[in-house]
């Protein structure tokens, strides 16, 4: 559906050149919610920019539903953006227009007749839950409202890809929670394709089925989301997992352990279907041997379970080392922290 191939955008400000985009090669396929994850500067506007062809790359090309977008008209480029709509993280609504009016404004623009563009905008004031805002100005909208006009609106010309730039940073928790909901319908329901920028882990893991972390204009991982939470290669993307997930107890909790007589601690994960299986229990009810979960989590990503558990095992110590042994066949699993060590 989106290609790029090995492309690279450099801007040159006077002597200087910036390397915004370096060597990328990513797909979105029909279908994907993806992500592209990164700090400040990383390049991922730059990427979203190569996309509805605000930009041209300086080498490499960019294909969108089969069509090299860097060797397109002016016309023709105009024709295309049609087929693609951007929500933003300031929302980008006109504050002189009505709620109505801005979700009817791509279609005016289009030339949609009237009967159509109020048929159009009734039912995406539904789709978007604000049948009851119509008349209102946006000034008279919450952040979440706002942003619910700005994916109607983004909608209006029924586009196959919707961009998001950064959709949810100028949101709370709980709003932000709406509209990614918002979003997985959109996807789902109305099979649009979304390509979404970020830095937070957390959209990418409740909404993105595909992910690109970008580090100095790079894609340095890319994949399935579940994949790369479960086994990340890069340390930028360890960063990333663990601002939602922390991985061990803190400190004063390590202490107080230690302070307490607690043994060793173990990571135990579990992937998929593995996560429902009780292989704890019954591994260590074999050599007859507590374990104690210390700390961790199980959560869903992509419809899957992905345990994360930090445990110790008391009893014999030659059982317990034969637990571990047997474990380590069935599941990922290390040692995090030494008694004493
Ligand atoms: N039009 C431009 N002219 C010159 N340099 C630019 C231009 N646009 C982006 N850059 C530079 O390219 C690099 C990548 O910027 P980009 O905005 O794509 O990163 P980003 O990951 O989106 O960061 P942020 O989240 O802060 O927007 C930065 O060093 C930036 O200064």
């Amino acid at each position: 559906m989106i290609e790029f191939q090995n492309v690279t955008k450099i801007f040159t400000l006077g002597k200087r050149k910036v390397e915004a985009v370096k060597e990328v090669s990513i797909t979105v396929e029909k279908g994907d919610i993806y992500g592209i994850i990164g700090f400040s500067g990383a390049g991922k506007s730059t990427l979203l920019r190569l996309v509805n062809m605000l930009e041209r790359p300086t080498e490499g090309s960019v294909h969108i539903q089969g069509i090299d977008v860097g060797k397109l008209s002016a016309k023709q480029l105009r024709e295309r953006r049609r087929n693609i709509g951007m929500i933003f993280q300031n929302f980008n609504l006109f504050q002189s227009r009505t709620v109505a009016g801005n979700i009817a404004y791509p279609l005016k623009l289009a030339g949609t007749s009237k009967s159509s563009v109020n048929k159009r905008v009734t039912e995406l004031l539904q789709f978007v839950g604000l049948s009851d805002k119509a008349k209102d100005y946006p000034d008279q909208l919450s952040g979440g409202q706002k942003q619910r006009v700005g994916i109607a609106r983004a909608l209006a010309t029924s586009p196959d890809i919707l961009i998001c730039d950064e959709a949810t940073s100028a949101l709370d928790p709980n709003t932000t929670s709406d509209i990614l909901k918002l979003l997985k319908r959109v996807n789902r329901d109305l099979g649009i394709t979304i390509l979404l920028i970020t830095h937070e882990m957390g959209v990418i893991q409740s909404i993105c089925n595909k992910v690109a972390v970008m580090e100095e204009g790079k894609v340095i991982e890319s994949g399935n989301v579940f994949d790369t939470f479960t086994n990340p290669s890069h340390e930028t993307t360890k960063r990333f997992i663990r601002s939602v997930q922390q991985e061990l107890p803190s400190e004063k909790v390590l202490k107080e352990w230690t302070e307490a007589g607690g043994g060793n601690l173990y990571r135990v994960l579990f992937k998929g279907e593995r996560a429902t299986d009780p292989i704890l229990s019954s591994t260590t009810r074999k050599h007859n041997i507590d374990f104690n979960i210390v700390y961790g989590s199980v959560r869903e990503l992509q419809e899957k379970l992905f345990g994360n558990l930090i445990v110790s095992f008391e009893g014999d110590e030659q059982q317990v080392q034969l637990v571990i042994h047997e474990l380590e066949t069935i599941v990922d699993m290390e040692e995090v922290y030494t008694h004493g060590g």
